[in-house]
């Protein structure tokens, strides 16, 4: 069934202490849809992020995944069914080069499964398929260049071929233009706009003009509740989202 989501949200809740951080919350990423989740500082963004992926068991509720329930599943076997999270926790290895980066990631994803080929050959495959990931995120050119040497955004597009060496269906992009600059941003939104359709994806991100630019859907979360769901436009007059949150300049 093509509709059927890739990743569905049911009745979450979360809380640590008194503090409900994630109430009753649903929602549904489709595949091939960019669905961005915005709030104010402290909404519970992250918490739902660590409960997608696996890091934090919800209280209550359930994740369902490429049909599956994964509520229970631990991060790594949520990873092997092809949920990737990208950013805060890729842990790229500064003296290693972008290459070999990625490779490390295709390496781990695949455990084994070159054991077959003989050694050069399977060093070739590695490489082949992180050498593609590069290139998919623009990094084909400094692919031989250390990843402490990248800039800031170059370091943010191998955290994404990391993510995509993971072969993944979802994407969860916490933050991915944190700390970019203009020309950075322009190209990142470019890169994920290119990533839409091929994987689904679930973006938690501040600026708002880079979400007006990509989000298929924006859900908005308040004190751990989701006030509305909607397309760019539905958001943008949302009576309820221009007062309570966002304010008309962010909007305009
Ligand atoms: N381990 C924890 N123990 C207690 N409270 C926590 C814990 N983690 C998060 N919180 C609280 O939960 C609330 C939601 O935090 P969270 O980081 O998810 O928000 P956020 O929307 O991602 O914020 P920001 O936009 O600033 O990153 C905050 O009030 C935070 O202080």
């Amino acid at each position: 069934m093509p509709d059927e989501p890739l990743l569905e949200l049911n009745g979450l809740c979360k809380s640590f202490g008194a503090l409900a951080v994630t109430s009753d919350l649903s929602l549904t990423v489709r595949p091939g849809e960019i669905h961005a989740i915005i709030g104010p500082n402290g909404a519970g963004k992250t918490t739902l992020i660590h409960q997608i992926s696996g890091t934090l068991r919800p209280d209550r509720g359930s994740i369902r995944f490429v049909g599956r329930d994964v509520t229970a599943l631990p991060f790594e076997r949520r990873a092997r069914l092809g949920l990737a999270r990208s950013f805060q926790i890729t842990s790229v290895v500064p003296g290693f080069t972008a290459l070999d980066n990625v490779a490390l990631a295709v390496q781990a994803r695949s455990g084994s499964s070159f054991r077959f080929l003989r050694p050069v050959s399977a060093e070739t495959a590695l490489n082949d398929e992180a050498r593609a990931a590069l290139d998919t995120v623009g990094l084909g050119r400094v692919a031989g260049t250390p990843a402490a040497a990248l800039s800031h955004g170059e370091k943010r597009q191998l955290e994404l071929a990391i993510a995509i060496a993971m072969n993944p269906r979802l994407l969860l992009l916490d933050e991915p233009l944190a700390g970019a600059g203009p020309e950075e941003t322009d190209r990142l939104i470019g890169i994920l706009r290119d990533l839409r359709r091929r994987y689904g994806i679930l973006l938690v991100e501040h600026d708002m003009q880079a979400v007006f630019a990509l989000a298929d859907r924006i859900s908005v979360l308040v004190y751990g509740r989701i006030i509305v769901t909607g397309t760019v436009d539905e958001i943008r007059s949302h009576p309820e989202v221009r007062t309570a949150y966002l304010g008309e300049d962010a909007l305009a």
